[in-house]
C-alpha cells in the first residue's frame, strides 16, 4: 500500500488530502465497491463506528447516511452526514477490459439532522473509492479463478474535522487509522468473497 498525504489547514485545522493506492489479489472492482457501499456491512470492517443509520434510500445506488464515529482521544467525538453513491465507469483504456467501479461518499445537510447539536462535532469530508479489476487469463485456457484477478484500488479522501483540534493530533490519528481501516477494509472484503462466484 502506498500513501500520499498534503498537509494542508483550513482555518487552523488539519485537513491533510489523503491519496492511497492498494493492489489486493484475488477479488474485483465491482466487490471492493459492493462492500464499501452496502450498509450491511459497515459494522462489520469499519471499527471506528459507534453507530450508523440510512437516513434516506434516493435511489439502489445512492443513499444518505449519518454516521457517529467512536471517540478518538484527545478529539471530542464526530458524527459525518453524506451521500454516497456507487456506479461502474467504462474502462476508456480498454474497451474489452473490465469496468471500473467507483464509490463516492460526500458530505451534505439533512433539516432533521442539523450539525454540532449534541455530543459530537460535524465532520465534513469527500472520499472517492476507484477500483480497476485486473484479469491475467490462465495460460492453457483453464477457467477463470480467483488466482487470475486483482484489483488497483485508489482510495481519495479529505476530511475536514469540523471543531479545533491540534493537527498534530490530528495527524497521528491519520497517520494510524487509514492504514489500518483500509487494510481491514480489504482483507474483510478477500474473506467474504473466497468462496463465492466472481462478481465483474
Ligand atoms: O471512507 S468513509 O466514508 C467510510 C465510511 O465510514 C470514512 C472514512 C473516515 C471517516 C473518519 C471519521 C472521523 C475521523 C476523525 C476526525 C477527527 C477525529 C476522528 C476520521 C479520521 C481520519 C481518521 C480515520 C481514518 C480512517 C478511519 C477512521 N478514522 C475519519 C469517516 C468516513
Amino acid at each position: 500500500m502506498r500513501m500520499y498525504r498534503r498537509e494542508e489547514e483550513v482555518d487552523g485545522m488539519a485537513v491533510d488530502p489523503l491519496k492511497a493506492v492498494h493492489t489486493v489479489p484475488g477479488i474485483t472492482g465491482h466487490e471492493v465497491c459492493h462492500y464499501f457501499f452496502g450498509p450491511q456491512y459497515r459494522y462489520d470492517w469499519e471499527t471506528t463506528l459507534e453507530q450508523m443509520t440510512v437516513l434516506e434510500t434516493v435511489s439502489d445506488d445512492t443513499l444518505v447516511f449519518l454516521q457517529t464515529h467512536k471517540r478518538i482521544w484527545p478529539a471530542s467525538q464526530r458524527d459525518v452526514l453524506f451521500w454516497s453513491h456507487m456506479r461502474k465507469l467504462p474502462n476508456e483504456n480498454d474497451r474489452d477490459g473490465p469496468d471500473l467501479w467507483t464509490v463516492v461518499n460526500n458530505s451534505t445537510t439533512h433539516l432533521d439532522y442539523p450539525p454540532n447539536v449534541g455530543k459530537c462535532v460535524r465532520i465534513y469530508l469527500k472520499v472517492c473509492l476507484l477500483c480497476q479489476t485486473r484479469v491475467d487469463p490462465p495460460k492453457d485456457g483453464a477457467p477463470l479463478t480467483r488466482d487470475n484477478i486483482s484489483c488497483k484500488i485508489t482510495y481519495c479522501s479529505v476530511v475536514n474535522p469540523g471543531g479545533w483540534a491540534p493537527a498534530s493530533v490530528l495527524r497521528a490519528v491519520y497517520k494510524r487509522e487509514y492504514p489500518k481501516f483500509l487494510k481491514r477494509f480489504t482483507a474483510y472484503v478477500v474473506n467474504q468473497t473466497k468462496n463465492k462466484p466472481i462478481m465483474f
